[in-house]
């Protein structure tokens, strides 16, 4: 019987000992990668939940701010992925990166020839065979406060004590430092007002001192934020105005234009 791999729910520590090879997951599909310089391309999404942060405005609020979940086997994983017809997998969350069977499924999934791609909140450093780390640091207006949540219902959340724990930890240098030295990368920046602008380029600029590897404007990329079509028509334009203007990259949201807010797209 697989050992339970679970997240503490108040705190988010991951607290995985003993469980290196089950993941809780709260999803497991086929799409199209739907960010970054892989857009478009078929891949497999394992959807694992639990997360260390509260992002006000997180598009999968069941691995985070109410995370919900099967628990599966390593094993049981793979034969999953193994199902569908892509080369692709994404190991997305929550935050994949807080459990430590994430790194036996990409040892899994490297055997097997499949590219890997990581989307991680960059907090966390593992040694794992990823292809892409796909890491996207939060910035301060990610901040949950009690009137802007992600709760489908709207109700409140328990935002202030979460505004506190996220601010504490949503950048470290070192974890953001290490990912890039080790993977292939990309930096995706969530955009929603002209302020977060200024706070991309001061926190590059400290990842380039920290970094011993070269980062150039074009491995960054701007993201407007929403989960909506309604939203992301509405942040679009700036995102796409602020890369211009910095000459970063813009990433579009394909899944949400082509599929809104459905699960499993
Ligand atoms: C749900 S997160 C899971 C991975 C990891 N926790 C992270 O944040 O990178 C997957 C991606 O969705 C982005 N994201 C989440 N909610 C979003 C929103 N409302 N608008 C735009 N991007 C969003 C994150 O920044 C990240 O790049
Ligand atoms: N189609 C699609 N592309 C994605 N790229 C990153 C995603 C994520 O949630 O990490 C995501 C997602 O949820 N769906
Ligand atoms: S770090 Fe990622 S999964 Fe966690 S709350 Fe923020 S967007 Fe959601
Ligand atoms: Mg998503």
């Amino acid at each position: 019987m697989p050992v339970t791999s679970d997240v503490n729910e108040k705190t988010g520590e991951s607290t995985t000992e003993g469980s290196a090879d089950a993941l809780p997951v709260n999803e497991l599909f086929e799409s199209l990668q739907g960010e970054g310089r892989l857009a478009g391309v078929p891949s497999v999404f394992v959807r694992t939940s639990g997360c260390n942060l509260r992002c006000w405005f997180c598009d999968s609020y069941h691995t985070s701010w109410e995370p919900t979940h099967a628990t599966m086997s390593v094993e049981e994983i793979v034969a999953e992925v193994e199902s569908y017809d892509a080369e692709h997998v994404v190991l997305t969350g929550g935050e994949p990166l807080l459990h430590d069977a994430s790194v036996a499924l990409l040892t899994e999934l490297d055997a097997r020839g499949y590219h890997t791609t990581v989307e991680t909140n960059g907090t966390i450093r593992r040694d794992a065979p990823i292809d892409l780390a796909s890491v996207s640091p939060k910035l301060a207006s990610s901040t949950p406060t009690p009137d802007e949540n992600a709760r489908p219902d709207g109700k409140p959340t328990d935002a202030d004590e979460w505004a506190e724990r996220h601010a504490a930890r949503r950048i470290d240098l070192d974890a953001l430092a290490a990912l890039v030295e080790r993977y292939d990368f990309q930096l995706k920046f969530v955009v929603g007002e002209r302020d977060d602008a200024a706070e991309i380029t001061d926190l590059l600029e400290r990842i380039r001192d920290a970094a011993a590897v070269e980062i150039r404007d074009t491995d960054v990329l701007l993201m407007p934020e929403g989960a909506t079509r309604e939203r992301i028509a509405e942040t679009r334009p700036l995102a796409a105005e602020l890369a211009q203007e910095y000459g970063f990259r813009y990433t579009p949201r394909l899944h949400v234009t082509l599929w809104n807010d459905a699960p499993e797209t």
